[in-house]
């Protein structure tokens, strides 16, 4: 109760207080305003007017906020004859005397160019001059579509002692709400104009014990990207574009940025150009509670973590997840962490299918945690082989050695010995090793001592002792990415080492329309796409299975077909059917494309030698188990069955189809026919055929069969509906015949028949994949396999006795099983 009645006394006392809204603003001269804007081909002097539209439509727009509500416009150049500029600005803009007081920017120390000092000093003194102050909320020019609703919220959360930061897209910010109680302190040691400003300046409110509420996101306009993106919010809101009408005017009168800008980075309010000072790594500042630990990880300021900042299309929760394991505890004071005792995350595993944007994700890691690109290194796995003794172990070596270095000079210059200027703490490097699996394979999976497979051994032994050497300071962060995470030695993936692992998949539909918007950025900016955003979504619906890599691609080709179907000279754009054509192009690694031409072969091999029959029509029937193939009893019902799994009526998880027959050549082409069609019922965006003579599989060892079997079920689970023929399972799982033992006179060993006998290695790889569930619970596959003997089919039942669930569905053609 007593702390109900403090809360309520606060709010009251906050309610009777000032909150203040202050603009920074830069004037729009000519050349020296957003130059990222002016070099995208807009020119000097269309950029500075719409800079100046975009002023004039904030200064109108905030002059009609709430009654109480202080406004500030906080000018540069901060001398007299732009005092008098700046008036007349506001009475253009229609605004009443008084309306917004002017004050000139002025920053406390003499790098007058420092955002965080501007910032610090505008906070101080507006409390000063305006005292009793609730709320003070900073905004800038560039962001127009921030409207009062954003600014009510900033100060509503300040009644309750909460900051309140809207988002820019490009990872800045656009609005801040401080509230009374927050430090000046809080803009210190905030990376400017990075992809990462926003989550910067969420840190530090949480080190200053502020906590955050992350409002609407809003365009921050300072290259030819987000004007687009502006021109794009505008155009679809017509609120919007009735309170931005001179900038939409200009927009509207054809000013259209157009060179490829250069993304990723963000100005907070609108004076971040001016911020000359270096970005420093996320982890000044002083805290002295170690809860922040908790604060720093909370969910709000996470949001903050936007792939899209680092075009990465999908991947807002893997970064995010990474963002709150391994950034929460670097945002803290290295002296704080010491005294904890605390130890960062220093390792990263990213894995998944080749293409999906680990290594991009790893990259974006990198920026997050203030990295400069000099101190991050990609390492290709095979690029540290050497063919001399002992030279791959040094190569692995070197990476480290710099750190090494940085490490060890910090710590004899805070002993004392050594050069004083080492005493600021070490930088974070970082390494990323790609393919890390070509470097790390299983030192049991390396086979029998050979040359290459001794220094792979000694390459990860080195590794590993690198990695378990890491000083507390942790100035070196690890992230690898592989397709293989079942090749990597556990002993990578221990705590210490490679600890945090996640699996970046498949994208699924949405993920696809953002990468497609990503790629198809450049296009749209040109005024070379002819599809709006629904477009896109369509597309992505169409592209299932697709890679972020292979959407790439798809686009590439798409504008590939569009300049080659122009007319020379004519003006191109790329429309929905280029682009389809080019999904069309690209086949994709987790498709059916290869499965469709495998079945075809089947088919084939399935027709009865009928003369003049054709080879794909299955014989009378066209294969899939509706209108043909009547002769084979049940089909139709089977297909049904299949088809209904597939579209995960029946739930997720495996569904597998045993289709027997065998005895005559009829028997054995019918069986074959029956899979297909049950195959092709699934309809399945993943086709996979594994036949026991495939030339993968000829001439390999049980345990390589194995391999490839548990490989191809394992690639399937990733897709959401998946169907994987295992044609001849009986020989898959190598069936054979184990003679009997006849009537012996004077033996007393009982005479046994004949019997089907497996490899134990194969038909475990058999069972495994038939009892294999997805890891995603929605998701679905159909094994359809066949067995081309009775026998063995008999006996692959009795094996199963008990567990016949392995079989949800089974067709006898020609025979009855007996199980
Ligand atoms: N999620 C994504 N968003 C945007 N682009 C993507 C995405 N995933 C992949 N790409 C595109 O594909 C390219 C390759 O991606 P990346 O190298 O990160 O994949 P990877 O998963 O590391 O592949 P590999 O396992 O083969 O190394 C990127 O340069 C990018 O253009």
């Amino acid at each position: 109760l007593p702390s109900t009645f403090a809360l309520a006394a606060r709010r009251a006392r906050l309610r009777a207080s000032t909150p203040v809204l202050v603009l920074v603003a830069k004037y729009p001269t000519p050349g020296a305003s957003k130059t990222r804007l002016a070099a995208s081909g807009l020119g000097d002097a269309r950029t500075a007017e719409v800079a100046r539209a975009m002023l004039l439509d904030v200064l109108a727009r905030h002059a009609r906020a709430g009654p109480r509500v202080q406004r500030v416009l906080l000018f540069s150049p901060p001398d007299g004859a732009h005092a008098d500029k700046f008036a007349r600005l506001l009475r253009e803009a229609g605004c009443a005397e008084g309306d917004w007081t002017l004050v000139p920017m002025r920053s406390t120390d003499a790098r007058s160019s420092n955002l965080t000092a501007v910032l610090m000093d505008a906070l101080t003194r507006v409390r000063a001059r305006f005292a009793p102050v609730s709320t003070t909320i900073f905004i800038g020019a560039d962001a127009p579509t921030v409207g009062e609703d954003a600014v009510r919220a900033a100060i509503v959360a300040g009644l309750d002692g909460r900051a309140h930061l809207c988002p820019a897209e490009d990872g800045g910010y656009t609005l801040l709400g401080v509230p009374a109680d927050a430090p000046a302190s809080i803009f210190a040691g905030v990376r400017w104009s990075a992809a990462t400003t926003a989550i910067s300046q969420a840190a530090r409110l949480a080190e200053a014990g502020v906590r955050v509420d992350i409002g609407a996101t809003f365009v921050d306009v300072d290259d030819a990207a987000s004007f687009e993106d502006l021109r794009e919010k505008l155009a679809a809101d017509d609120g919007q574009r009735a309170l931005c009408s001179r900038v939409w005017a200009l927009i509207e009168h054809g000013v259209a940025a157009h060179a490829e800008p250069n993304a990723g980075a963000a100005d907070a309010p609108a004076a971040a150009e001016a911020d000359a000072t270096a970005a420093e790594p996320l982890r000044t500042g002083a805290c002295s509670d170690a809860a922040v630990v908790a604060r720093a990880a909370q969910a709000g300021e996470l949001q903050l973590v936007r792939g899209e900042a680092f075009g990465i299309g999908g991947l807002d929760e893997a970064l995010q997840t990474i963002a709150r394991r391994v950034l929460a505890t670097r945002a803290l004071n290295p002296a704080l962490v010491e005294r904890l005792r605390l130890r960062h995350t220093r390792g990263l595993l990213l894995h998944g299918p080749p293409g999906t944007g680990k290594t991009l994700a790893a990259r974006a890691l990198g920026r997050l945690l203030g990295c400069a690109d000099e101190r991050v290194r990609l390492v290709a796995g095979p690029e540290l082989y050497n063919q001399y003794v002992g030279r791959s172990e040094s190569n692995v070596r070197e990476l480290f050695a710099d750190a090494e270095r940085e490490q060890r000079e910090y710590a004899e210059a805070a002993a004392g010995v050594g050069d004083a200027g080492a005493r600021a703490p070490p930088r974070l490097h970082m390494l990323i090793f790609d393919e890390i699996d070509a470097l790390t394979a299983r030192r049991a999976d390396t086979d029998g001592g050979s040359g290459a497979s001794v220094t792979g051994s000694l390459v990860l032994s080195q590794l590993l002792a690198k990695l378990d050497g890491l000083s507390p300071l942790n100035n070196i962060f690890v992230a690898g990415t592989t397709n293989r995470l079942d090749a990597i030695d556990e002993a990578l993936l221990r705590p210490g080492r490679l600890e945090l692992q996640l699996e970046i998949g498949l994208p699924a539909v949405g993920a696809r329309a953002q990468i497609l918007h990503i790629h198809t950025a450049p296009l749209r900016r040109e005024g070379r796409l002819a599809l709006d955003a629904a477009g896109l979504d369509a597309l992505a619906a169409l592209a299932v299975n697709y890679t972020g890599a292979e959407l790439e691609a798809a686009v590439r080709a798409a504008v590939s077909r569009t300049v080659v179907g122009a007319r020379r000279g004519a003006p191109w754009s790329v429309s929905a059917r280029e682009l389809e054509a080019g999904l069309r192009d690209v086949r994709p690694a987790f498709g059916d494309a290869d499965g469709r031409e495998a079945l075809a072969r089947m088919c084939a091999r399935g027709a009865p030698p009928r003369a003049g029959a054709a080879p794909n029509d299955g014989g009378g029937g066209d294969g899939d188990g509706r209108a043909g193939d009547a002769e084979i009893a049940g089909l139709p019902e089977l297909c049904a069955r299949v088809r209904s799994a597939a579209r995960g009526e029946l739930g997720g998880g495996t569904f597998a189809v045993l289709v027997c027959g065998a005895g005559t050549d009829a028997l054995a082409r019918a069986r074959t026919r029956a899979a297909v069609a049950a195959a092709r019922a699934a309809d399945a965006p993943l086709l996979r055929v594994l036949a026991s003579e495939e030339p993968r599989l000829l001439g390999k060892r049980p345990f390589e069969r194995a391999e490839v079997l548990a490989r191809t079920v394992r690639e399937a689970h990733r897709s959401p509906v998946s169907c994987v023929v295992l044609e001849h399972v009986d020989r898959l799982a190598g069936a054979h015949l184990v003679r009997g033992l006849p009537p012996c006179a004077g033996d007393s060993a009982t005479p046994t028949a004949a019997r089907v006998d497996f490899d134990r290695e194969l038909l475990g790889a058999v069972v495994g994949a038939l009892t294999a569930q997805p890891r995603e619970p929605t998701h679905v596959c159909v094994l359809v396999c066949t067995c081309a003997s009775d026998a063995a089919c008999d006996a692959l039942f009795s094996r199963t006795a008990g567990e016949d669930a392995f079989f949800h569905a089974v067709l006898a053609v020609g025979h009855k099983v007996s199980s």
